[in-house]
């Protein structure tokens, strides 16, 4: 089964529909370009220096992580103002940026830009995003209350963006009530809610949502866990949901999360270091496996009081972590299928006879044969194939006269064995050049071609037939999601057609959010340590049946 496929499922319970979304985002830039260039960016304006003197680096790293992010932010985290000559050189560098994101973003369309404004910390470069110790003297210096200079930083950052862009605004370390705005963790008076927020216990992040959302701040967007250490990120989220779950919110807001590398700052030597007996690609490993475990508390979650997270990482943290982090989520996710077939104790056979089974009672179910004498089943070359084979058996055994369309046979010889099968049921070959025909004389359709391992555009002999679905009028159900649609976005651009229902086996799929026609849930073979493992809100199957009808999607 493909990797990426198992993260994107998505759990919901009959009473409660709710799909918490995952965005990956970027991490440093500062840190990648000093990897990419071996040197030291030892600037006050850190990665926002390389925009002077060096946009192509800028460039170039945006174009690495949009490979693996669904979101890059602006190289501006650090972009301070007074740092320049000009407020006038402070909008040219801050468009700059957006160009150059922008330009990286071409061959991704569907992708994500925000403007990264920083933290107030930012203004005092004591570091005091790490320790939520603001600088007194910083404020005495400056005449003014810890307030009053938090309000004129950011509005002086924003008075730049608004000279550049509308952009969707990523702030750190403050609120705000400029809309559209994406903000991280919010302070209103001043102080952190509780001294103790870093700590293993994490009882104080509930008084930090207090603190948020006790103000009555209108619309806040999102909450997030910055520049901590990724050990203590999933009991950190644990703690913010519990926290969140007593305001009874009218929109969900998103939660971001971007812990540093998990290496700690050795004063002596003035140097990162890894802990020891750790090397390298294991801190990776672990730090991607730590953030995923935390983003799964989420999305795993259709009552989470959050509507989707956003997960990435912060300083000391590279390409590569996103790359494993994106992994990571995927392996994590398809663990449920290696549990089901490995301690769970089935094999794939027996779980494609099942979900064949359960194909053939969805068409039963919504097209009976009596009204719908004839159908066609569409099989592709992957396991879904397979599942169509076997629908397409049940199918005749129900009555149908059922067609089959399967001209790239699988190297399986399970599979092959399903196929040599359906010669005694008496189910009628379809050749390539004869799908519309077949298609035109059918009166529903069985679309069992890709599933969740479906990747770019259709490639012959898939193509014609799909764009043929595309213009037909016949009734198609699809088997756990509508062939050639984006496993994660869903129907991109509208390339693919919508089916009339869909049977969604095991968890729907995220990318099948959008899809609100009738929707039926199947593979009733989940044992209950994995729903308990893996926290699943499964709906009851009634009587005998392999099916399940669940409430349309509410986006
Ligand atoms: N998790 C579950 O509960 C079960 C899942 N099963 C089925 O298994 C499916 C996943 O099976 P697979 O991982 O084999 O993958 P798929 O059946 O989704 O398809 C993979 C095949 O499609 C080809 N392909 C991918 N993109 C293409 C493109 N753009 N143009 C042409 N060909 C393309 C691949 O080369 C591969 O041969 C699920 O969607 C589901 O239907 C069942 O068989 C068993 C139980
Ligand atoms: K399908």
């Amino acid at each position: 089964m493909a990797a990426e496929v198992l993260t994107h499922y998505y759990f919901k319970s009959t009473t409660e529909f709710e799909t918490p979304t995952l965005e990956i985002l970027d991490s440093g830039t500062f840190t990648q370009q000093e990897e990419d260039h071996g040197r030291c960016l030892n600037s006050r304006l850190w990665s926002a220096a390389a925009l002077l003197h060096a946009p192509d680096s800028v460039e170039e790293v945006h174009a690495k992580y949009l490979v693996h992010a669904d979101i890059v932010e602006t190289c501006t985290y650090q972009h301070r103002e007074k740092e320049f000559q000009s407020v006038e050189l402070a909008v040219e560098a801050a468009n700059k940026a957006v160009t150059l994101a922008r330009s990286a973003m071409h061959t991704h369309p569907n992708k994500f830009l925000a403007y990264a404004l920083g933290p107030y910390a930012v203004a005092q470069a004591v570091g005091s995003e790490y320790t939520g110790r603001h600088n007194q003297q910083h404020e005495h210096n400056h005449g003014s209350s810890y307030n009053e200079n938090v309000k004129l930083f950011h509005l002086r950052r924003l008075q730049v963006v608004k000279a550049v862009a509308t952009l969707t605004v990523c702030i750190r370390g403050t609120s705000g009530s400029i809309a559209p705005l994406r903000i991280s963790l919010v302070f209103p008076d001043g102080t952190l809610p509780g001294a103790n927020i870093f700590s293993e216990s994490c009882s104080t992040m509930e008084d930090v949502i207090d603190t948020v959302f006790g103000y009555d701040i209108a619309g806040v967007a999102a909450v997030g866990i910055n520049c901590t250490k990724p050990r203590y990120l999933q009991g950190l989220v644990r703690a913010l949901d519990v926290g969140l779950r007593k305001f009874n919110l009218t929109r969900k807001p998103k939660l971001t999360i971007q812990p540093d590398g998990g290496l700690s700052y050795n004063a002596q030597t003035r140097g990162w270091e890894l802990p020891s007996s750790t090397d390298d690609s294991e801190q990776v490993e672990k730090w991607a496996r730590l953030v995923a475990d935390a983003a799964a508390v989420v999305i795993n979650d259709t009552t989470s009081p959050f509507s989707g997270i956003v997960a990435g990482g912060c300083f000391k943290i590279v390409v590569h972590h996103i790359e494993r982090l994106r992994n990571a989520c995927s392996a994590r996710a398809q663990n449920l299928d290696q549990d089901l077939m490995g301690e769970g104790g089935y094999t794939l056979e027996q779980l494609m006879e099942l979900a064949g089974l359960a194909c053939a009672q969805t068409v039963q179910r919504l097209y009976p044969s009596h009204t719908h004498k004839q159908v066609l089943v569409a099989a592709g070359p992957g396991n879904q194939g397979g599942d169509g084979l076997v629908a397409a058996r049940h199918l005749s055994l129900f009555g149908y006269k059922a067609l089959l369309f399967y001209p790239k046979p699988s190297k399986n010889q399970f599979v092959q064995q399903l196929d040599k099968q359906l010669d005694h049921f008496s189910v009628q070959r379809i050749q390539a050049e004869d799908f519309e025909g077949a298609l035109h004389q059918s009166t529903v359709v069985l679309d069992a071609i890709f599933g969740f391992s479906f990747k770019g555009d259709p490639r012959p002999p898939f193509d014609g037939p799909i764009a043929a679905l595309k213009d037909s009028d016949r009734p198609i159900v699809s088997v756990d999601i509508p062939s050639a649609w984006d496993v994660e976005k869903g129907n991109v651009n509208g390339k693919s057609f919508t089916p009339a229902a869909l049977l969604s086996l095991t968890a729907p799929k995220l990318g099948t959010r959008s899809f609100t026609g009738t929707h039926y849930l199947g593979g009733r073979f989940v044992p209950q340590y994995v729903v308990d493992k893996y926290d699943l809100q499964l709906p009851v199957y009634p009587g005998a049946d392999q099916i399940v009808e669940i409430p349309p999607t509410s986006f």
